[in-house]
């Protein structure tokens, strides 16, 4: 495109994040578009409800969402020539991503690129954000150029920030005891059926996984991969489950562990809920040491990693 193209509107940048609950009243609208089609039981509401009630009523992902965006566009705009405006879009809650898009055209807004806060690419996830982005634009009768990132889990300053992570785990120990310390990776499970499908979810956390405990210098007798936050659905789904995958390392006669999430890229109720208290309540019962790193939340090195990806992104539409 000549540079004619570019006058005018600036170019838009979409964060899309999964979203979450400001307060308990948004609880049963916030599940139900989670759960499309599907009951949500009284129980079940009752049961996430308190979650979230255990940690502060509200999720703490809307506003770690605008913080990583604040400092992602600071630096992505520093490295590009054209003007950048930001724009978030959630998928499960407002601010929605097809509303997002809306105001991308009401701003005259004509190429953009779009990232999802989640490093791994699947159909179920980062696939359905990319379709309520081209429902959004189909709905407002609009047309915006995308570039799409579809994934991130190998880039150094990802893995480097978590291996990182790791390491400030074990080092919470003291000193005598960090080479009995076992550090546990994991990431959202997802239902098994989609590795019939071809779905490269999994590869590429294990990938990641990989990638991480090299950079942290772990044996391979040192760390571990479980999956975290099976859906409450009769489906089965990807396992060992963290709650399982303790029992059974407690059963081979490790009670330090170090627990690092590496498919969610802030503290929230996947990670404050799951790990924080429920895998805690396990550690207890199991007697084992169980230490919970943060999240990498506005981490430079991942925010650096979102500005690259992002700036590649941008040279591919200019
Ligand atoms: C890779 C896929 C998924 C990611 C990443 C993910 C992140 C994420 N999830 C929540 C909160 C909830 N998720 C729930 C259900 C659910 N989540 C996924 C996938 C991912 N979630 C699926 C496929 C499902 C099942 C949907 C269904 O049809 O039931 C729920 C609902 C309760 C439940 O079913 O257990 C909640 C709540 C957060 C906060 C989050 C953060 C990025
Ligand atoms: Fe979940
Ligand atoms: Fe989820």
């Amino acid at each position: 495109m000549t540079d004619s193209t570019h006058q005018g509107a600036p170019l838009g940048v979409l964060f899309m994040a999964y979203g979450g609950p400001e307060s308990l009243e948004d609880m049963p609208g916030y599940l139900a578009d989670i759960r499309a089609g599907r009951v949500t039981t009284q129980a079940v509401l009752d049961e996430i409800t308190n979650n979230y009630r255990q940690i502060g009523g509200k999720s703490p992902l809307p506003e770690f969402t605008r913080a990583q965006v604040e400092a992602t566009m600071q630096e992505l705009q520093a490295r590009v020539q054209r003007p950048l405006k930001a724009y978030i879009g959630m998928r499960h809650w407002n601010p929605w991503i097809e509303d997002a898009v809306r105001e991308m055209l009401d701003d005259g807004i004509t190429q953009a690129v779009a990232i999802v806060l989640a490093p791994h690419y699947s159909s179920m996830s980062v696939a359905k954000y990319q379709k309520k982005i081209k429902a959004g634009l189909s709905m407002n009768h609009g047309h915006i150029d995308f570039e799409f990132v579809n994934e991130y889990h190998t880039e150094s300053g990802y893995v480097t920030a978590l291996a990182n992570r790791v390491r400030e785990g074990i080092e919470a120990f003291p000193e005598g005891e960090r080479d009995d310390v076992h550090v546990i990776l994991s990431a959202h499970s997802l239902p098994v059926r989609i590795l019939r499908e071809g779905d490269p979810y999994a590869d590429q956390l294990h990938e990641s996984a990989r990638l991480i405990a090299a950079a942290a210098g772990l044996r391979d007798d040192q760390w571990s991969w479980s999956y975290q936050s099976a859906g409450r659905s009769p489906e089965p789904w990807l396992g060992p489950q963290l709650d399982e995958h303790m029992h059974d390392l407690s059963g081979k006669g490790i009670k330090k562990v170090v627990s690092v999430p590496v498919g969610f890229v802030s503290d929230h109720v996947e990670i404050l809920f799951d790990i924080d208290i429920a895998a805690q309540e396990t550690a207890a019962e199991l007697g084992m040491t169980l230490v919970r790193p943060p999240a990498l939340n506005t981490d430079p090195l991942f925010i650096g990693t979102l500005a690259s990806v992002l700036e590649r992104k941008v040279a591919a539409l200019s």
